[in-house]
Order: structure tokens, then C-alpha cells, then sequence
């Protein structure tokens, strides 16, 4: 189990970028009100000493006539001046948050600044000289295939603007999107599409594609203006690459917004539409202002922040301070003609340093619902019941059952025992086991049988022969008596290793309560067959045998879940959700999201819910109306315009998309256990507090001894708010099976829930106080199963770039 790392606390990091003057800029030669003297030191509109000031200096006036600047020092986390390239800004902001993005932080970095100060020249940059966006992505990609062994990994982006307060999906344009604040995940915007890049160079293209339909239009400050507030977002779902009863799960959200820039009507001389662009641009920039300023503000813990001020702030509003890692980008021209944009921005920017952060990874540990343990049970069963059938066959032969007893002549052959071993390793599915088997098959460990040992073994006995060569005939009965020890040894650990792991499944179950008595007699007899690791004699007999719980299977560590799970075998606890993921990326089998849905049942039909029989609950059923409601987002074809592939550049290392396929090699030697359709919570991840933390709406009521049913998703009508990994295009694995069931699974559901799920002040009051009290500890989680397939991975070739079609410039185009 990975340990939870702690929170962190810190606060926003503000970089300001200062972009060379334009060539108009530059004609009056007018002097640069901003002064970068350190990396981290700037002076805003520095005191100079004029011309006719150094010349009265030469001839001794001490009143020589100075500019009289404002001379304001501003300290920032990093200053970049005129000459500063895209990657060293890279390197010096995003990249440094990736690997925080990789162990399940959230991540946000925004571009703010005045109109034509130069944001979406940092953020996006053009195709020769790509900006973060793409540059992070790339390293993203990288980092995550130098991690590929370690863990599955999925991917998914986002693309969307703020244009005249109103939301559109730039990778798939529709009509404006509604956005909505849910109890369980955040913000979300229904009806976004999330899109599965497989490579740096398709990601590039839909940046390309939605940058196309990015509102642009030319002012007189800025021939490429951005009339709208571009929302870039990845999310990273990463989870463990073997299956087991119980699963970690880390799923990370990184925004890069590109903010419209500030404008003044009467600089800007924008008119009519543009006009109308400019209030709202202001409007919204003034609201982010606002919450800018609340949140540096913020000293109680639950203060007032004016999200709802607008589309923007709203979208926002898990992307700034909390339990988000800030970068802010302040962008700002050094001319004298952008005096008081500079200023303001400096001003803000330096107002956001003091925005705090309490960031904590997103950890979520999956166990497999108490129902699973039923599936377990019956392989567990049949697994005794095979191992109990060779061991037979073994006395029969001859062989000794106990490996400490005396040795007999007959030996089982070699392949004989590979196929055991394979047997018995290949039923070893939880983590516990996992490593074991491992330890196993990689020939490591004392007790080792794995292939390589036993092949190594094999190569090794010509040399043992060849000590004996002198006399031929003792050779080859040293030979064969080396061998009969040797698969006699190999036998004993075998033996040893088969119970080793039969003790641990038997504690499972009997942890669980699933143990028949059949099942403990079995368990028993095997237990009397073979003795203790330690050595001692097989156990005789004895009146306690048929007792329900037989104290001779050892105590092994389970889960600490397991207790919970068997206390609250008719019961579980609603999850909590995880403030601004998409429900696609939680996802992480049909029912994941349905465990972070609030069951939102009209009284009736809860009612109706909550009279059924505990039979009737217990038959999946597939909720009316969600084949309906369910979008799909699929990517459109091209269009004719297609946009160009950016050249990528020179030292940028891009790799293929790792989205995971790395478990099938584990799949094809380890026999995983059905990964769990149906998961409860484990109160492991302060999510609660870090969602309030972050300024969130206030969790559903989720307590530790909630009671649950099992049922159907209730919620069929929350299931079009999030566009979940389904919505995406499904990729088959290489056999051209999905990799992942698309049948409706049962999932809990909240019984006979005294709050409802509305959005009434008092009720999100008491439900967080309940949560409160339950202390941090219970929240949830989903199947161990993505539904997304397994892509396959593609390496970016920079030389593949294709050239801009005729007549686009620039990447970014007009939106229609
Ligand atoms: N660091 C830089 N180096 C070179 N050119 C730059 C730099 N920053 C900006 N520019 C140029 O300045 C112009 C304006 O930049 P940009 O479009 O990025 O401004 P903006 O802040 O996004 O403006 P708006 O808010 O109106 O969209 C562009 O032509 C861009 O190429």
C-alpha cells in the first residue's frame, strides 16, 4: 500500500514574464518602465537619472533634473526578462510541478496579464516556438514512459473557453455548456468532451484544432487577440499494475489557462462586439481580482470567496490556492505605452503571493466490496481443492506429503514441478501475494522456485558432473542423488510456499466470514498434512477440529479494511467525492463514478429503493433512460482546415503516450482475481478536508457507520455531467477484446439517507460537521477497473511535423 504523503503547505508561485518591446513600441524610444535586476527582482518604473541630468552631473549642479519614477521593487519567485526562451520558462514554472502532478497533486498555471502582454505567446506559443502547454505535455509524457514499469497510467485533456461568459468545448464546439458545482466532484462542466491523446504530436494536434476555434479577433494593441479565457486541462490516473484486493489510486487534475488580457476601450478603440468582448473579459478578470484578493486575504477558515462572480471564477474555482499547486504567470509589456497595465499587473501579481496552499495528494484506496469476497471464495475453493488433489496424487506416487519426513525414492519430474509452481503462483492475486509470487518467479528469496532457478539449476549440472569426472560410475550416482536432493528441496519449499499461501487465503476468508465448514475442513486437513514453516511435526487430530474457526490457520495481516468490511457487510459508507475531477478520470470502472454520485432519487423513488427486499437489491438493473442520457463525445473528423503539426523543438524528447499496458505482462504470469466491480470507501484520504479546504461544496453525508444497499445506480440522470472515460474513444488491446466490460455493474447505493442530497445550506452544514466527527477517516472509492482500453503507445517522431497548410500564419484562427 503507498503511504499517503502529507500535505503540503505553501503558497501560490508568481513568475513574471517581461516580452521584448514591439518595433512601434520602440519608436519613441521611450525608456522601459520595467527593470529586471535578478532573477527574482524587478524595479517597476526605476528612478533614472535623465540626460540632461548626467550632463548636469559632469559640470557639479547637484540638482540635476531626474525622472521621478515610482521605483516600486517587486520580489517574484522568478523574474524572466526580454531575452528569456519558452524553455527556460518551462523549466522554471510547470516542470517542476509534473512530478507533483505524478504523485496525485492538483496543478494549476495561469497566464495574466494585459492585452498583448504576451500570455498566449507563453502559454501557447506558435509551432516553431511551442509554449508550456505543449512543452508540458511533452515532459509529461516522458516522465510518465520513464514510469511506465511501475504503474498504469491514463491521460485524459480537456479544452475549453470563456468567450462573452459563456462556456464552450473548443475540441468539439457545440452550444454553450452550463457549469455546475456537484457536492461529490467539483466543478464540472456537462458535456465537455475528454479526449485520450495517445502521442505528444496528437495532443499537439488538438491544440491546434482548439486553439482554431478559440475566439480571436485583432484590436489595435493586439493583432492576435484572445477575446476569450482558454482552460487547458489534464487529468492522471494512475493505479498500481496488478490487481488485489485492495488498490491505490492517485488521479490528478492540471489546468493551464491562457487568462484574455485586460483592456482599456479607449487604447484598445474597440467598438461594437469587440466592446461588448472587452466589458466581459474585464468583467470576468475584475472577479478573479476579487477572489485573488479573498483568498490572500483569508485568515478564517471558511471565508467568503466571491467564486460566483462570474463563468470564469466559477470554472476556477478548484484551480486557484486551496489544495491546488498555483502558478501564476503574470505577463507584462516593458513599454512606457503600457504603464498602468504593468502596473496593475504587478500589483496583483503581488498580491497573489500571498494566496496560501494546504495541497495534499489524491490518494484513493480502492477495496474490493464485501460482495467480491463471495468470487474470491469460490477460486479460493477450487485452488484447495487442486492443490488437495496433486498433493493425493503425490502420496499416491509415493512422494512425502511432509517435506521434513523421510525421503522416498520416487521423485516428481522437473516439468512436473514448473507446473505446480505455475499453478501455485498463478493463483496469488493480492498485493501481499503479489510479491511473494514475485520474489518467486524472479528466482530471488530463499524459498525461490521460480524458473530461473530452476533453469539455472539445470545449466549448473554439467559443471557439477564435471568435478566428478575421474570416475564415471560415482559421478552418475552423485549425479542422481544430487538431483533427488535437490527436487527434494525444491519439493519442501514448494510445499512450504503452497501453504504459505493457502494459510493467508484461508485468513481472508475466515476474516470475512465466508468460511464453510467444508471449507474449514479442508483447511484443516491440508493444515494437519503439512507442519508449521517453522518446522514442527504435523499436527495429530484433535476435538477442536470441527469447530468453526480453528485456531491452527495463522493469523496473517490483512487489509485493514477487511474488519470493516465484514461489520459492515450490509452496509457502506456514501464516498465522498474529489473536488474538481472529472467523474471520466474517477472512473475507473462502470460503477466508480456511480460510487461518487449522490444518489439524487426523488423521495418516491428512494422510498421505493429502500422497500425492496434485500434479494431484489441485490440484482443489478439497468437504470432507465442512461443509455439515453449518456453523451458521446467522440472526436469529430477533421476539418478541412486542418491544422498544421508543430515542428517540435530541437532537444525536446517526445515520447508515446504510456498509457498503460504494462499490467498484461503481469496478466500473462500472475492470475489476477476478477478486479472488484463493486468497492466501498476506506478512510484513508482527508478528501473531506481538503475539497473544504479548497473552498468546495461541502461533502455528502458519509459517516462510518452509514447504511448502504446494493443496488443499481440510482443516479441515472447525473450520469450525462460527466463525460466519463467511456465517452472516449475505446481502443481494443491487441487481441481485439476490450479490455474493459461496458455491462451495467451494481453498485452501492445510499440507504434510507436522513439528508438529502440538496443543495440546502443546513443540510451541506450538518453534513460536513458529520463528516467532521467521523474524523477524516472514511471516504471512497470505485472499482479497480478503467474503462478505458489500454491504448497503444507511439512514439513521436519531431521529424513527422508537418508543414502549415498555405494561408495559416499562426495556429490560431477565427472562431466560427
Ligand atoms: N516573450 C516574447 N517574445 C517574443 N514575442 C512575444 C513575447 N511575448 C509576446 N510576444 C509577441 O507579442 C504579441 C502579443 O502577444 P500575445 O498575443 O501573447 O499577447 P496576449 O497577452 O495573449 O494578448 P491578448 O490578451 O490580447 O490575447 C504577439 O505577437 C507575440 O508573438
Amino acid at each position: 500500500m503507498v503511504p499517503v504523503p502529507p500535505a503540503e503547505e505553501g503558497n501560490v508561485s508568481v513568475v513574471v514574464r517581461v516580452r521584448p518591446q514591439t518595433s512601434r513600441e520602440k519608436e519613441g524610444n521611450r525608456q522601459s518602465v520595467v527593470q529586471v535586476v535578478s532573477d527574482c527582482l524587478l524595479v517597476f518604473d526605476p528612478e533614472e537619472p535623465s540626460l540632461l541630468g548626467v550632463l548636469a552631473g559632469f559640470q557639479g549642479h547637484d540638482s540635476a533634473p531626474r525622472h521621478k519614477g515610482k521605483d516600486l521593487k517587486f520580489v517574484f519567485d522568478r523574474v524572466f526578462g526580454e531575452s528569456a526562451t519558452q524553455v527556460e520558462v518551462f523549466e522554471n514554472t510547470t516542470k517542476g510541478i509534473l512530478e507533483g502532478v505524478l504523485n496525485g497533486y492538483n496543478c494549476s498555471v495561469f497566464a495574466y496579464g494585459a492585452t498583448g502582454a504576451g500570455k498566449t505567446h507563453t502559454m501557447l506559443g506558435s509551432e516553431k516556438d511551442p509554449g508550456i502547454m505543449y512543452l508540458t505535455m511533452a515532459e509529461l509524457y516522458k516522465k510518465i514512459e520513464a514510469k511506465k514499469g511501475q504503474k498504469q497510467w491514463e491521460v485524459l485533456i480537456s479544452y475549453q473557453e470563456v468567450y462573452n461568459e459563456q462556456i464552450h468545448d473548443l475540441l468539439e464546439p457545440k452550444g454553450p455548456l452550463p457549469v455546475r458545482e456537484d457536492p461529490e466532484k467539483g466543478v464540472v462542466v456537462p458535456g465537455l468532451s475528454f479526449h485520450q491523446p495517445k502521442t505528444a504530436e496528437q495532443l499537439l494536434e488538438m491544440l491546434a484544432r482548439g486553439n482554431q476555434n478559440r475566439t480571436q479577433h485583432p484590436t489595435d494593441i493586439n493583432a492576435t487577440s484572445s477575446r476569450s479565457h482558454a482552460v487547458f486541462q489534464i487529468y492522471v490516473k494512475q493505479h498500481n499494475n496488478v490487481a488485489g484486493i485492495t488498490q491505490d489510486l492517485r488521479v490528478a487534475k492540471m489546468s493551464l489557462i491562457d487568462l484574455a488580457g485586460s483592456e482599456r476601450a479607449s487604447i484598445a478603440n474597440t467598438k461594437g462586439a469587440r466592446l461588448r468582448e472587452g466589458a466581459n473579459i474585464n468583467r470576468s478578470l475584475l472577479a478573479l481580482i476579487n477572489v485573488i484578493n479573498a483568498l490572500a486575504d483569508a485568515k478564517s477558515k471558511k471565508p467568503h470567496i466571491p467564486y460566483r462572480d462570474s463563468k470564469l471564477t466559477r470554472l476556477l474555482k478548484d484551480s486557484i490556492g486551496g489544495n491546488c499547486r498555483t502558478i501564476m504567470i503574470a505577463a507584462v509589456s516593458p513599454s512606457m505605452l503600457s504603464y498602468e497595465d504593468t502596473y496593475n499587473t504587478l500589483k496583483y501579481a503581488n498580491r497573489a503571493k500571498e494566496i496560501k496552499l494546504l495541497m495534499k495528494s489524491n490518494v484513493l484506496t480502492l477495496d474490493c466490496h464485501i460482495s467480491q469476497y463471495a468470487a474470491i471464495c469460490e477460486q479460493l475453493k477450487a485452488e484447495v481443492a487442486d492443490l488437495r488433489g496433486r498433493l493425493q496424487a503425490y502420496e499416491e506416487k509415493g512422494l512425502p506429503v511432509n517435506p521434513h519426513g523421510p525421503a522416498q525414492d520416487s521423485r516428481p519430474k522437473q516439468e512436473e514441478l514448473v507446473r505446480i509452481k505455475e499453478t501455485c503462483l498463478g493463483h496469488k492475486g493480492d498485493g501481499e501475494m503479489d510479491a511473494e509470487s514475485k520474489q518467486l518467479k524472479l528466482g530471488g528469496g530463499p524459498s525461490c522456485l521460480g524458473e530461473n532457478s530452476l533453469k539455472q539449476e539445470s545449466q549448473e549440472k554439467p559443471s557439477y558432473s564435471s568435478i566428478e569426472s575421474s570416475n564415471p560410475v560415482k559421478q552418475e550416482e552423485n549425479v542422481g542423488i544430487g538431483q533427488q536432493k535437490m527436487e527434494r528441496n525444491q519439493l519442501e519449499r514448494l510445499i512450504t510456499a503452497i501453504f504459505s499461501i493457502a494459510r493467508k487465503q484461508y485468513a481472508v476468508l475466515k476474516a470475512a466470514k465466508l468460511l464453510t465448514p467444508d471449507m474449514i475442513t479442508e483447511f484443516e486437513e491440508l493444515d494437519l498434512l503439512v507442519p508449521r514453516e517453522s518446522g514442527e511435526a504435523p499436527k495429530a487430530p484433535t476435538a477442536e477440529k470441527k469447530q468453526v474457526e480453528p485456531c491452527a490457520i495463522p493469523e496473517v495481516a490483512l487489509p485493514l479494511e477487511v474488519p470493516q468490511l465484514v461489520n459492515q457487510a450490509a452496509e457502506h459508507a456514501t464516498p465522498a467525492g474529489i473536488s474538481g475531477f472529472p467523474p471520466a478520470l474517477l472512473e475507473i470502472s462502470p460503477t466508480l463514478s456511480n460510487v461518487f454520485k449522490t444518489p439524487r432519487l426523488p423521495a418516491k423513488r428512494r422510498k421505493s429503493a429502500r422497500s425492496t427486499t434485500p434479494a431484489e437489491r441485490n440484482t443489478p438493473s439497468v437504470p432507465k433512460g442512461r443509455a439515453k442520457r449518456r453523451r458521446k463525445a467522440s472526436v469529430p473528423p477533421q476539418q478541412e482546415n486542418s491544422p498544421k503539426k508543430w515542428a517540435i523543438p530541437a532537444g525536446m524528447d517526445c515520447t508515446s503516450t504510456p498509457i498503460a499496458d504494462t499490467a498484461k505482462s503481469h496478466q500473462t504470469h500472475l492470475h489476477i482475481p476478477q478486479p472488484c466491480p463493486l468497492t466501498v470507501t476506506k478512510g484513508r484520504v482527508p478528501l473531506a478536508s481538503s475539497v473544504a479546504q479548497n473552498c468546495a461544496t461541502p461533502l455528502p453525508p458519509c459517516g462510518l457507520n452509514a447504511t448502504f444497499d446494493l443496488g443499481e445506480n440510482p443516479c441515472p440522470a447525473s450520469a450525462p455531467e460527466f463525460p466519463a472515460w467511456e465517452s472516449i474513444q475505446q481502443f481494443p488491446n491487441p487481441q481485439g477484446v476490450p479490455l474493459i466490460p461496458r455491462a451495467s455493474m451494481p453498485v452501492f447505493t445510499m440507504k434510507g439517507s436522513s439528508i438529502p442530497r440538496s443543495s440546502s445550506l443546513a443540510s451541506r452544514t450538518s453534513v460536513q460537521k458529520r463528516r467532521h466527527a467521523a474524523g477524516s477517516a472514511s471516504h471512497l472509492l470505485g472499482a479497480p477497473r478503467s474503462r478505458i482500453a489500454r491504448l497503444q503507445q507511439r512514439s513521436v517522431q519531431a521529424s513527422q511535423a508537418v508543414k502549415a497548410p498555405a494561408g495559416h500564419p499562426s495556429c490560431r484562427f477565427m472562431w466560427k
